[in-house]
């Protein structure tokens, strides 16, 4: 037999592999998720994600520094709100003095250069559950879109590096663009969950944040997975009104969104590896019925594969562990 071309040369052994690979994982290209609630010396493992804990202020600055250590250069903070603070207004996610404020501080106190990413939403602050603002059983786009700018300049004002509203509200992003600007905080950068997806996967995170919604579900506002082009649609408003990155999420079961966004736009693109896609590795893992390891960095470069230039993921940690041998 003669062959012109002979494929194999270039996956013979693990050098060559090694040498001629077009996508390789980096700590850098990880944003560690954080649970954070009130008290001191708590971790409180989550049952849906076992391995993943919701931990006290305090532990979760000793995180963040194991974090930095291994190379991680981002979290992204999300709150339990205590059940007496929350209302159908989200007045506390403005609080000064709230637990996401007070973790701001403390988390860029003890590591300055981490870039300390929040998440802008109702939901954990809501009665009903919900991202917005609810008024005759709808969620109400322009006041919630208020609301988040207060939430977002209260976290500027902390000392957040970044704002990621995930709450799917039109409009939101210029919104807080001209309120961050009219404020002085021409530094602050903007993450637009620009994609995403009204998904089943996210149900062990809102276990993690006693955040499920009360009533309906969030279709109206999040993106029905049965569209693709929906999604570019989304991305361009959101680089039109100033967006600094444009997640996508979930991430697995959208690598194809990821790639559209990621051809239609010049910023950097996110994807998140939500709750649920953690705890499907985590369970057929404890069954033995997949390679835990294997399964975490096959499914991390895939995301990159298909173009997403940071990943938001609760292995972040443990992948690194991996990256590093
Ligand atoms: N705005 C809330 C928010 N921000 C991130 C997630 C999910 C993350 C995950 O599942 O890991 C959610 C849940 C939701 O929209 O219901
Ligand atoms: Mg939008």
């Amino acid at each position: 037999m003669y062959l012109q071309r002979r494929n194999r040369i270039l996956r013979k052994n693990a050098a060559i592999r090694s040498l001629v690979a077009e996508t390789v994982l980096t700590p850098q290209d990880f944003i560690a998720p954080l649970f954070i609630d009130e008290g001191r010396d708590i971790a409180y493992e989550i049952p849906s994600m076992p391995g993943y804990y919701r931990y006290s202020l305090d532990k979760t600055v000793q995180e963040v520094k194991a974090l930095w250590g291994l190379g991680i250069r981002s979290v992204l903070l999300f709150i339990k709100c205590e059940d007496r603070l929350k209302d159908n207004t989200g007045q506390e996610s403005w609080n000064p003095d709230g637990l996401m404020q007070r973790s701001i501080k403390a988390i860029k106190d003890a590591v300055p250069e981490m870039v300390v990413m929040t998440d802008v939403a109702l939901d954990p602050y809501s009665e009903y559950g919900h991202d917005g603002i609810v008024k005759n059983g709808e969620i109400v786009n322009d006041e919630t879109a208020e609301a988040l700018l207060k939430m977002s300049l209260s976290h500027a004002r902390a000392g957040a590096d970044w704002v990621a509203p995930s709450d799917m509200m039109d409009g939101r992003i210029g919104i807080i663009r001209e309120g961050l600007e009219k404020n002085g905080y021409t530094r602050t950068g903007i993450m637009a969950y620009s994609a995403k997806y009204a998904s089943c996967f996210y149900g062990p995170f809102r276990d993690a944040l006693d955040s499920a919604p009360g009533f309906g579900d969030k279709k109206t506002y999040q993106m029905d997975f049965s569209n693709r082009r929906e999604a570019v649609k989304e991305a361009l408003s959101d680089v039109e009104e100033g967006a600094d990155i444009l997640m996508v999420k979930p991430a697995m079961a959208y690598l194809d969104i990821i790639r559209e966004i990621k051809n239609a736009v010049t910023l950097p693109v996110s994807a998140y590896h939500v709750s649920g896609e953690y705890a499907m590795i985590k369970a057929a893992a404890a069954k033995g019925w997949l390679d835990e390891n294997k399964a975490i960095l096959e499914s991390l470069t895939a995301i990159k594969r298909a173009g997403a230039d940071l990943i938001a993921t609760y292995f972040a940690r443990q992948a690194v562990a991996l990256i590093n041998g």
